[in-house]
């Protein structure tokens, strides 16, 4: 704290960010965003009644009836206040964070389903929904803000939840979202490009994930991919317990791919043989990340594989779509970065038939990292037999601006294998009139989603529903 004006002592009704939201009693944060300063709002939060405002910098007329406290960081001390407010939930539960570029959603929600068979309360805070045992609470980000994040976490804790199963996204890390948690453990999937919109730089995106592994503390542990480069860099200087797993070498918990095939993987884990429902080799890793978390925990490795091996994934991530009316596969993923477009067509190319073709239809998000539009281009292009080019959430972007910059990736040899349309469903419908029987049409980049952002405002579109509809269609 800096400076404080008004009483010390003052009953507090509850914690905002949004001067919106502010009313009687409540203490407003005002926080530097990227897109305005909350410092601006302090008359309205104040005007609506705000007992207390924290901020950077104060006005230069204070209202005599608020308290004001000068701190140096609104964001850090929103977090603080937040654990503080709530009773410091985190510290009662076994809450474990996933972070990483691609895995996190997948790796926590089968964390979440494991302890439910395994016979917890537990909860799940995650980029498709929030869960109490099985209960749904919408979820609006990755990570939740702090205030959310540990009222969540308090009512986990009321309802009887041993353990909590986390994403911590970058931007949770350097917007001090979990700041003044207390983690069981910390599990890191893997780092590639994405979010450099954001970060600036590879390196701060790396810093960034690694925050979470430096807040660790001595109890915790650090459980990190030994086959991504970054992976041994966010074990550096932790203080937490250091464990790894790989596919390739020396690990805490090491696997071996037996085989990658349409009716799952086959792996070797720790010596034990284990078929799983999973497919593709990067869900060998997520399955990897999961089993030596489990371990950690102080679950038995047996029964976790036993477990394990009956588990499906999380939804929209490499989730199959057939009807009994056309002969063709869909299959439905939330590949939204470079890496996992090409682990998600690699892992087609590895289990497909020579003679089943590969058409995907791909878009890439607005107002959101632009260098990665041309290189998922390319990626769909190269390794598939089609590809359509067409818009995914263009948010505040001319849809066709980017797919501009899309189509500026595909290389000349293989323009010929690519068509653009604009239009989503138009794009899925072509899709599927191009494929024969037995091909599969993969629809990348939206998963779970059910709505597509446009200028501001969320229509229904649900990936899933769409071929299903576009099967049905051709089938008549
Ligand atoms: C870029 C980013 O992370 N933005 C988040 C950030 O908003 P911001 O910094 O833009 O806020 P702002 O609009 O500039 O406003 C600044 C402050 O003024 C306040 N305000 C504003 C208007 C007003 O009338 N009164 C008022 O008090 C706002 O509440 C805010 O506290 O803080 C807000 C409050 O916590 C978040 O809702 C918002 O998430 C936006 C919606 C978002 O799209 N975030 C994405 C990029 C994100 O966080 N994604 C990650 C996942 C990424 C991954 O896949 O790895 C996530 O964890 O979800
Ligand atoms: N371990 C992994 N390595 C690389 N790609 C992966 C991995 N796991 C999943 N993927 C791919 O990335 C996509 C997103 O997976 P998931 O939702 O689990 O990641 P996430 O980290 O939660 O993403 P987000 O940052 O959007 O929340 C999947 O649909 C799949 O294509
Ligand atoms: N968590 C990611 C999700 C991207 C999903 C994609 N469908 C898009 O809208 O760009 C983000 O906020 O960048
Ligand atoms: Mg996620």
């Amino acid at each position: 704290m800096l400076a404080q004006h008004g009483a010390t002592d003052v009953s507090v009704s509850g914690l905002t960010l949004d001067s919106r939201q502010a009313g009687p009693g409540t203490v407003f944060f005002a926080l530097r965003g990227t897109a305005t300063d909350g410092h601006q709002f302090i008359p309205k939060a104040v005007e609506q009644g705000a007992a207390v405002i924290i901020a950077e910098e104060l006005p230069a007329d204070l209202a005599s009836t608020t308290i004001y406290v000068q701190v140096a960081d609104s964001a850090e001390a929103m977090a603080r206040m937040a654990a503080e407010f709530y009773g410091h939930p985190s510290r009662k539960l076994q809450l474990v964070g996933v972070t990483g570029t691609n895995g996190k959603t997948t790796c926590a929600t089968m964390l979440h389903k494991l302890f439910r068979e395994l016979g917890y309360h537990c909860g799940l805070l995650s980029t498709v929904q929030n869960q109490i045992d099985e209960q749904v609470i919408p979820a609006t980000h990755t990570t939740p803000d702090a205030i959310r994040l540990n009222e969540l976490l308090a009512r986990m804790l009321k309802a009887g939840c041993t353990h909590v199963f986390m994403e911590v996204s970058s931007h949770a890390v350097v917007q001090h979202r979990i700041t003044g948690l207390q983690f069981a453990g910390g599990i890191f999937t893997n780092l590639t490009h994405d979010h450099l919109d954001y970060h600036g730089t590879f390196d701060a995106y790396l810093k960034a994930k690694k925050g979470f592994f430096d807040m660790l503390p001595k109890t915790a542990f650090a459980l990190t991919n030994a086959d991504d480069k970054p992976g041994p860099v966010m074990l550096q200087n932790v203080v937490g317990r250091r464990e790894s797993y790989s596919l390739r070498g020396t690990a805490t918990f090491r696997g071996k791919l037996l085989e990658n095939a349409v009716h799952g993987l086959h792996l070797e884990v720790d010596g034990q043989e284990v078929q799983f429902r999973l497919i593709g080799v990067f869900n060998a890793y997520n399955l990897l990340a999961i089993y030596g978390a489990a371990v950690l925990l102080g679950e038995d490795s047996t029964e976790v594989l036993t477990v394990l091996s009956g588990l499906t994934s999380a939804p929209g991530r490499f989730e199959p779509v057939v009807s009994s009316k056309v002969r063709i596969t869909g299959i439905v993923d939330y590949a939204h970065t470079p890496d996992a477009l090409e682990n998600v067509l690699q892992t087609i190319a590895d289990i497909r038939q020579p003679s089943q073709q590969v058409i995907t239809v791909v878009g890439c998000g607005g107002n959101r990292d632009g260098a990665k539009r041309p290189i998922m281009a390319r990626l769909a292009a190269q390794l598939s037999n089609r590809a359509v080019l067409t818009s995914d959430n263009p948010r505040f972007e001319d849809p066709n601006d980017i797919l501009t910059q899309m189509q500026g990736g595909v290389p000349v040899e293989d323009l010929g294998k690519v068509l653009t349309i604009a239009d989503r469903r138009e794009a899925i419908k072509t899709a599927v009139a191009l494929a024969q029987p037995g091909d599969i049409v993969l629809v990348a980049g939206k998963g779970h989603e059910t709505y597509q952002e446009v200028k501001g405002v969320r229509a229904e579109f649900d990936d899933k529903q769409v071929l299903t509809e576009m099967f049905d269609l051709l089938g008549k």
